[in-house]
């Protein structure tokens, strides 16, 4: 019987070697489910796109950020190996839809970049704009060097941070015209990492799932707040949007 869903893709992750590893193997034949992978990656790709389009540059800057991915996740745990099918969904255009919440903002900070989402993918859609920046912000030493790497290859304007977000927010030099954070910590955390950033003029989008609302109850008993909340055009989640945060005495 033909295996379906989430199943199929980790057994094609497994088999390509992307599950514990990334990289295809270097010689022989592309497999069977090599192929198979590839093509589910690329109709992922696509659908991606229409959910999220971006010019001929970007997309040409996030296939090289991608290709890079695939092959580092061999060494490092960069995404869940269950998500490898949908890359491009899952956290390409869960992270290029940020761009539209702060269409004006060119410095830009991630905390907690991890593999790269949203920051990279920031990066690589900021490149055309001048004077644009994305720090990036990680404290496993080689989560860092492949950012560095990932910046290098797709030539965006990236500076990555390895560093405990807490003693480096404050020195993020110059000002920032937007703060995100995915899958970092709860929202009230969230806040209070950047809220240095905030309250010199940043605003912040957030990226949460469903229990977005009990999320926003405990922030409340924290933090004065205004939250908008946009619906993810990637899955059932949302994207959380302030523009202030100040500390409930
Ligand atoms: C679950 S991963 C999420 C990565 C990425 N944002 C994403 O959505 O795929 C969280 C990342 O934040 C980093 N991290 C957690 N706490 C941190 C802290 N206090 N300072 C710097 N990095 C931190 C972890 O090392 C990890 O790489």
């Amino acid at each position: 019987m033909k295996q379906r869903g989430p199943g199929r893709d980790k057994e094609l992750s497994r088999r390509a070697g992307v599950g514990e590893g990334g990289a295809k193997p270097k010689f022989g034949k592309a497999s069977a489910n090599d192929q198979a992978l590839d093509s589910i990656i690329a109709a992922d790709k696509r659908a991606a796109l229409k959910l999220a389009p971006v010019s001929h540059e970007t997309e040409a800057r996030l296939d090289r950020y991608i290709a890079l991915l695939r092959e580092w996740q061999a060494k490092t745990n960069l995404v869940a190996p269950s998500t490898l099918p949908h890359l491009w969904t899952r956290h390409i255009a869960d992270s290029l839809q940020l761009v539209d919440l702060a269409p004006i903002a060119k410095r830009w900070a991630d905390l907690g970049s991890g593999g790269g989402f949203p920051g990279v993918v920031l990066a690589c859609a900021m490149a055309e704009t001048p004077g644009a920046s994305v720090h990036l912000v990680e404290r496993i030493a080689k989560k860092a060097a492949f950012l560095r790497e990932a910046i290098r290859v797709t030539t965006s304007p990236g500076v990555v941070h390895l560093a405990e977000i807490g003693d480096n927010v404050d020195r993020i030099t110059g000002p920032v015209d937007c703060v995100t954070a995915r899958a970092l910590a709860p929202l009230h955390q969230l806040i209070g990492f950047a809220e240095p950033l905030m309250r010199q003029g940043a605003k912040a989008l957030f990226p949460k799932g469903q229990d977005v609302e009990a999320e926003l109850t405990e922030a409340a008993k924290y933090w004065n707040i205004t939250p908008q909340l946009h619906q993810s055009r990637t899955g059932d989640g949302w994207i959380v949007e302030l523009n202030a945060a100040e500390r409930r005495s």
